[in-house]
């Protein structure tokens, strides 16, 4: 079967969207893969567009990280299939959901589009962290020397994904690209973690990196600033309004007093085309095709 995909990015965090809305047979994580190892579709998530599970939504979307793993939230991604289906329906408000459930999205135009990320969860099993805390603001995990730790006491929280949010003085001065697959994998977190450093740097903004789970090192991650958003305004480090930081760009999180975290940022088209998936499971059958009149749309 053919299937359309669109390769964009969400201020730089790498997002091929694949529509599998005409398909009759899902995809699995060795297919993920090897769109994953192709230049031409490789992404931080495959965002897979399939029906709409329930009632009043626009989509359902399955999300893969690089590694084939499954994941229950992508901010970024999320902004990226709203601007697919805000193109094909001429319509602002999309609703969307994943396995971790719905998100209303409100896509004014490819600069603007504001996702409600829904509530966040604080509870150390909801996280899911192995040990229990009552205080998931500052969970007892140092990485270092015991006596001079070079990472302490991060808060935790969970945005439909697991996230680490280590507060440092200088997010240059962290090696995170060799601290981040460590911490990713620490028995303390029994779905593995997203793991983030963020700095804060007035009472509404914060620079943020991010070691992503299942995908590494990426530009920018979503659900890692509204983790850490959230996580700074209940340390009152900033306010509920901040400017996120990341090497890709900036996102808008606003934790609303009714709980809900919205997320506002860019999303963006580099090239579609339609990706052939075998009848198989096997990676090696899959086959991709640009079309050319699409490359370099951003120009
Ligand atoms: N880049 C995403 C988050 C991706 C999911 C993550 N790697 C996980 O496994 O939870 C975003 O923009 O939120």
């Amino acid at each position: 079967m053919n299937a359309p995909f669109a390769k964009m990015n969400g201020i730089g965090n790498r997002i091929t969207v694949l529509d599998m809305r005409g398909a009759e047979t899902r995809l699995d994580a060795s297919q993920a893969r090897a769109i994953a190892a192709d230049p031409r579709t490789e992404f931080d998530q495959l965002m897979v567009i399939e029906p709409p599970k329930s009632a009043g939504t626009d989509a359902f979307m399955t999300i893969f990280n690089t590694d084939g793993s499954l994941s229950g939230a992508c901010g970024n991604g999320t902004r990226c299939v709203a601007l697919v289906l805000n193109r094909e329906s001429g319509r602002e408000a999309i609703k969307l959901e994943t396995s971790a459930g719905l998100l209303d999205v409100r896509a004014r135009n490819a600069d603007a589009i504001t996702v409600d990320m829904g509530e966040p969860r604080f509870g150390w099993a909801e996280i899911p962290l192995a040990v229990p805390f009552e205080d998931t603001r500052a969970i007892d995990l140092s990485f270092g020397p015991v006596d001079a730790p070079i990472l302490s006491r991060p808060s935790a929280a969970n945005i439909g994904n697991p996230h680490v949010i280590y507060w440092v003085e200088d997010v240059e001065a962290i090696d995170l690209g060799r601290i981040g697959p460590i911490l990713e994998r620490d028995p303390m977190f029994p779905e593995r973690a997203n793991i983030s450093i963020a700095e804060v740097t007035s009472d509404h903004s914060i620079t943020l990196r991010v070691w992503e789970r299942g995908a590494g090192l990426t530009l920018a991650c979503g659900s890692a600033a509204c983790a850490t958003a959230v996580s700074a305004a209940r340390l009152g480090k900033t306010g509920r309004i901040v400017d996120v930081r990341l090497p890709g760009g900036v996102l808008n999180i606003e934790w609303r007093a009714d709980n809900h975290i919205l997320m506002t940022g860019a999303a963006e088209f580099e090239h579609e085309g339609v990706i052939a998936l075998g009848q198989g499971n096997l990676g090696d059958e899959i086959r991709i095709d640009v079309a050319p009149d699409t490359v370099a749309r951003r120009a």
